[in-house]
């Protein structure tokens, strides 16, 4: 069995009187697709706030075990950018690029969270700024010809279409260099052509041996992506196992009742 990645020990969040995530626990291995579902409202979102530091938790533990360096890394209280710089790369629900900047760019200011030289060189570009520069530049055009979109390099994001814009976000969590890539509700607003391109990337970065750990609402999606799934119900998780064993759950039937999990 592959090895464990991020493990999460009764992650607790409140919100004044609600309380959004109730003691809970989940792992991601490496190398799989994790899937996070549930009913609106269940806690998802704020599940990957407190993994990526715009969240406090109120209770609970989140280890990342970085196996290349030896390491258990507790995230619990780090800022985003720590967070980022440990190896959690996400996607967020609404789209949030820098429309005013080049596809290109988008993708070298995710890579600017693993160079060193870059604030103090903005000033004096050295050799050694230079080189990181072209070092990113070249690692920018690798990573947009592996999402599609090297074609709009030199385009402003905003001008991009919406599924690419999507395909972007991804581009820009992938310049970081994540150990684990979180992607919230990555087909939302798609259409079934662009969902098929969704589909097809995601499943090219899993093989690439990306762990990835994503928060769907599409269920054809989910059931055919994932190597696991959890589902999460009023911030507790009420299920988890594989896409077979998932959609065939009481449980989960119950707390979808009047949605479509059979898909
Ligand atoms: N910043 C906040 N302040 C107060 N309550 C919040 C906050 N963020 C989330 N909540 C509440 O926490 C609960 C879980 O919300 P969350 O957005 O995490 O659910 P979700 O599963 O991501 O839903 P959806 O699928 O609709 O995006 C909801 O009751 C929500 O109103």
């Amino acid at each position: 069995m592959s090895e464990t990645i991020l493990e999460v020990h009764g992650l607790t969040m409140d919100f004044g009187g609600v309380r959004a995530l109730n003691n809970l626990d989940l792992d991601v291995r490496s190398g799989e697709i994790a899937a996070l579902i549930g009913p609106n409202g269940a806690g998802k979102t704020t599940f990957f706030n407190c993994l990526t530091g715009l969240y406090l938790p109120t209770k609970g533990d989140i280890f990342l075990y970085r196996r290349d360096k030896d390491k258990k890394i507790s995230l619990k209280g780090l800022k985003p950018n720590k967070v980022t710089e440990h190896g959690l790369a996400r996607t967020f629900q609404n789209i949030r690029l820098f429309p005013m900047m080049t596809v290109l760019e988008n993708v070298m200011i995710g890579r600017h969270c693993r160079t060193k030289a870059f604030v103090i060189g903005a000033f004096f570009r050295g050799p050694r700024t230079r080189r990181e520069e072209e070092e990113i530049i070249e690692m920018s055009h690798r990573i947009l010809e592996k999402v599609g979109l090297s074609r709009f390099e030199n385009d402003f994001a905003m001008n991009l279409p919406y599924g690419a814009q999507r395909r972007l976000e991804i581009a820009r969590a992938l310049a970081t260099e994540p150990v684990l890539l979180l992607l919230d509700e990555p087909a939302a607003g798609m259409n079934p052509y662009e969902t098929i391109e969704l589909v097809n990337l995601i499943q090219e970065i899993a093989t690439d041996g990306q762990s990835i750990l994503l928060i769907e609402h599409d269920m054809k999606l989910v059931m055919s992506l994932s190597d696991r799934i959890f589902v999460m119900d009023y911030g507790k998780k009420i299920a988890q196992g594989r896409p077979e064993e998932i959609r065939l759950n009481p449980a989960v039937i119950t707390a979808y009742l009047g949605e479509e999990v059979d898909a």
